[in-house]
């Protein structure tokens, strides 16, 4: 039996650093089955921190992002009609990168979650890409992404009750991934699960516990000792630690951090809570009605967002860190739009405190506020004077 620490150590584990290879955006690409790519190429809006996180050479070697969104757009069909959920989204994560999508209620968050382990329901459309260590998600047969899931890519819901099976022992569950993707037996995978659940905190004699005999807090830990059984590469956390109370939200929070760290696993965690993603993650990106309005260096951006409507949502809670520096929370009028009847212009221009004529008219897509941080507004040259001029990063949007 591989015991988990010696497979940590194990080099062959390690983040994978890869030759040089052209990046897909060097070669035509052919179009994927199920994957209609209807956004031109030279109006798709660059993945931010795609171009300035580009691979970079490391001895003749490049770091192949573990994760890239490429103009995402995800339209849901049903009975009230089309709902065009996510409008152009673009991120990469490198390996050992966490970013924080943060946003309202019915922003498109959980969408982007759902789409990154083609996890939408049937008739749901996506366009644009996905790939996860350079293999397109929309573009793989059943069989591949069964592979991908658990073992390329995992996800942690909010709630994991509802997750859990209610007549499976707590060990058994957690070794179903690894005998599904790594055909050991069952007695082996669940030695490793014991494994697993040291690491995350639960003592082994919970192996044999049910789950409705598991606090709310452990049994986060059980879904997330789940995510990594099979090392990974991405963890998406939605709303992992949400229902989850202050003292224990904190410690699966540190726990998450530590274990994303020392496996050099790429993170995006889901959250209303802009003080938990800052707190958590290394960058941020905002939503607003299926767009990402900032992206940037997270507790920069939580502590003086380019965006108004990034900087109502981090008005909205209080700031980490240093007591002195507190702010009184402040709430932000009005509720995000109707995803089907977006306003023109700027899709956040009704409810902006800072808003010109120019708003209602002109569609506005990511600009540089800085080398590292964007922001979609007319004005993210009032809020960045002291910055070099903006650079316009994106023509035009759908
Ligand atoms: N299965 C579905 N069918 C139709 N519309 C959907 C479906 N799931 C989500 N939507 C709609 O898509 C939009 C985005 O929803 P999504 O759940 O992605 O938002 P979110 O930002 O994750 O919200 P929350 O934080 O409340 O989970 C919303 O308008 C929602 O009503």
């Amino acid at each position: 039996m591989v015991h988990a620490a010696a497979r940590l150590r194990d080099p062959r584990r390690r983040p994978r650093v890869h030759p040089v290879r052209a990046r897909h955006g060097d070669r035509p690409q052919p179009p994927a089955a199920g994957c209609a790519v209807t956004t031109d190429a030279t109006e798709r809006e660059p993945a931010p921190g795609a171009d300035d996180r580009a691979p970079e050479p490391r001895g003749g070697s490049t770091v192949r992002p573990t994760l890239q969104i490429e103009d995402l757009r995800i339209t849901y069909r049903g009975s009230r009609g089309e709902i065009p959920a996510v409008r152009g989204i673009s991120l990469s994560l490198d390996p050992g990168d966490t970013l924080g999508l943060a946003g309202e209620s019915g922003c498109g968050k959980s969408t982007v979650a759902a789409a990154v382990l083609r996890l939408l329901p049937p008739g749901t459309e996506v366009t644009g890409r996905i790939l996860l260590d350079g293999e397109d998600i929309l573009a793989m047969s059943f069989g591949k992404l069964r592979a991908v899931r658990w073992a390329g890519a995992s996800i942690v819901f909010q709630g994991a009750m509802h997750s859990l099976n209610p007549v499976h022992r707590i060990a058994r569950q957690i070794a179903e991934p690894i005998v599904l993707h790594e055909g050991v037996s069952r007695a082996a995978a669940e030695a490793r699960a014991v494994e697993l659940m040291s690491q995350v905190g639960l003592p082994a004699w919970r192996a044999t516990s049910y789950p409705h005999e598991l606090s709310g807090g452990q049994r986060q830990r059980v879904m997330i000792a789940m995510a990594l059984a099979c090392s990974p590469q991405l963890i998406v956390a939605d709303e992992a630690t949400t229902a989850l109370d202050v003292m224990i939200q904190a410690q699966v929070l540190r726990l998450l951090k530590q274990l994303v760290t020392e496996r050099h696993i790429a993170l995006v965690m889901i959250s209303h809570d802009l003080s938990v993603l800052a707190d958590t993650c290394e960058r941020l990106a905002v939503m607003y009605a299926g767009r990402l309005v900032e992206h940037g260096p997270s507790r920069e951006v939580f502590a003086g967002a380019r965006h108004p409507y990034a900087q109502a949502l981090s008005a909205a809670f209080p700031t980490v860190g240093d007591p002195a520096e507190r702010r009184n929370p402040q709430g932000l009028a009005g509720d995000p739009p109707d995803p089907s009847d977006l306003p023109t212009g700027c899709s956040f221009h009704p409810r902006c405190p800072v808003v010109m004529d120019e708003c209602a008219t002109t569609p506005v897509t990511l600009r540089a506020a800085r080398e590292d941080w964007q922001a979609a507004c007319l004005r993210v040259e009032d809020t960045a004077a002291d910055l070099p001029a903006p650079t316009l990063l994106t023509k035009g949007d759908a």
